[in-house]
């Protein structure tokens, strides 16, 4: 059986394959939180491979607090880049596949055609451009590992948009949310599934990946179905980016192709909605 170890394992999707591995019955799974596994101290990376010597190693851990990236540079790119370069060089001193998790925010999001893989990645934040960073740190160390890139992540699990949006929605009258971004939500326990399919099947298909769940939205209309499926009352006025300032510039337009994932990684990937609606009823 192959032995997995998680960084970042408390965090949203950490504990996402938590859930996951549980249903799944994978027992052979170590969830590293950042207490006992720091990604930023070789030394103590060093001890975990040589104690597991893990067949697979899946990087949860990451800096993703996109406004304060801007103020905390240094900090996120040592999280981001140089946290996924520790990690790289022991994957290959370890003979370990590296399944790393990467964002849509690498790109600029200026066009209105659906990424794929191989477009341009030009981040227009300290964020999207440290994790860009840690995603070309990879081959330069390491030949095996999946870089998933995945977008507006959210679960039941930690701090995300659908939780904010439920927390404002009962709290206040009215809420004002950005109409003019353009992207693809994703339930995490979806991508967790996405992860562990790849350690179960023990695929080969190594390089980058776009996973999101199907469809298209923007974040008004996401938190106009949030409402209306967790029957919250509230008034939300769509606004423009323009109108709702935020430190970081986000993508205007991040809709990632998931052809490639379909087809070389084997998942069936659900509609957005749906699997928006699985969530809320758990949470
Ligand atoms: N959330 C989202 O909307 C999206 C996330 N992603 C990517 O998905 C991945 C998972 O994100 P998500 O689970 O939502 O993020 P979370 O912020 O919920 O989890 C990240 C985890 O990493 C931990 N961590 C931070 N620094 C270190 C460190 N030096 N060593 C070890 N662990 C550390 C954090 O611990 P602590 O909380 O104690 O700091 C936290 O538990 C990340 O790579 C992220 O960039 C991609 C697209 C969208
Ligand atoms: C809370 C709130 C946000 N917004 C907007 C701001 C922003 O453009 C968008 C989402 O805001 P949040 O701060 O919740 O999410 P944000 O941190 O921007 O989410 C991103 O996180 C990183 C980690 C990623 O990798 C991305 O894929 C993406 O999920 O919604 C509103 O318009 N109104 C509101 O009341």
């Amino acid at each position: 059986m192959s032995k997995i170890i998680v960084f970042g394992g408390s965090g949203q999707l950490g504990q996402c394959l938590q859930q996951v591995a549980k249903e799944k019955n994978i027992t052979e799974i170590e969830f590293l939180p950042e207490e006992q596994a720091n990604i930023l101290n070789p030394d103590i990376l060093e001890a975990v491979f040589a104690e597991y010597k893990p067949t697979y190693c899946i990087n949860c851990a990451a800096y993703t607090a996109v406004d304060k990236a801007e103020d905390e540079v240094d900090i996120a790119r040592k999280v981001n880049k140089d946290g996924v370069a520790n990690l790289s060089k022991l994957c290959k001193a370890y003979d370990t596949t590296l399944i790393h998790i990467s964002t849509d925010f690498v790109f600029a999001g200026t066009g209105n055609q659906p990424l794929v893989e191989t477009d341009e990645a030009a981040p227009i934040s300290v964020y999207g451009l440290t994790k860009l960073e840690g995603e070309q740190v990879i081959p330069a160390y390491t030949e095996k590992f999946f870089i998933l890139r995945t977008s507006w992540l959210y679960s039941e699990y930690a701090n995300n948009f659908v939780k904010t949006m439920l927390k404002f929605g009962r709290e206040r009258d009215e809420l004002r949310v950005i109409w003019d971004q353009i992207g693809t939500p994703t339930y995490a326990i979806d991508l967790a599934g996405c992860i562990l399919s790849i350690t179960e099947t023990r695929n080969q298909n190594f390089g980058i990946y776009h996973y999101s769940n199907e469809g298209v939205t923007s974040w008004y209309d996401f938190a106009k179905v949030i409402f209306e499926l967790g029957k919250v009352d509230v008034k939300v006025v769509p606004v423009r980016t323009a109108e709702y300032v935020t430190k970081a510039t986000r993508p205007t337009y991040s809709v990632m192709d998931k052809t490639k994932a379909k087809t070389q990684l084997n998942v069936e990937i659900p509609y957005w909605k749906d699997s928006l609606q699985k969530c809320m009823s758990r949470l």
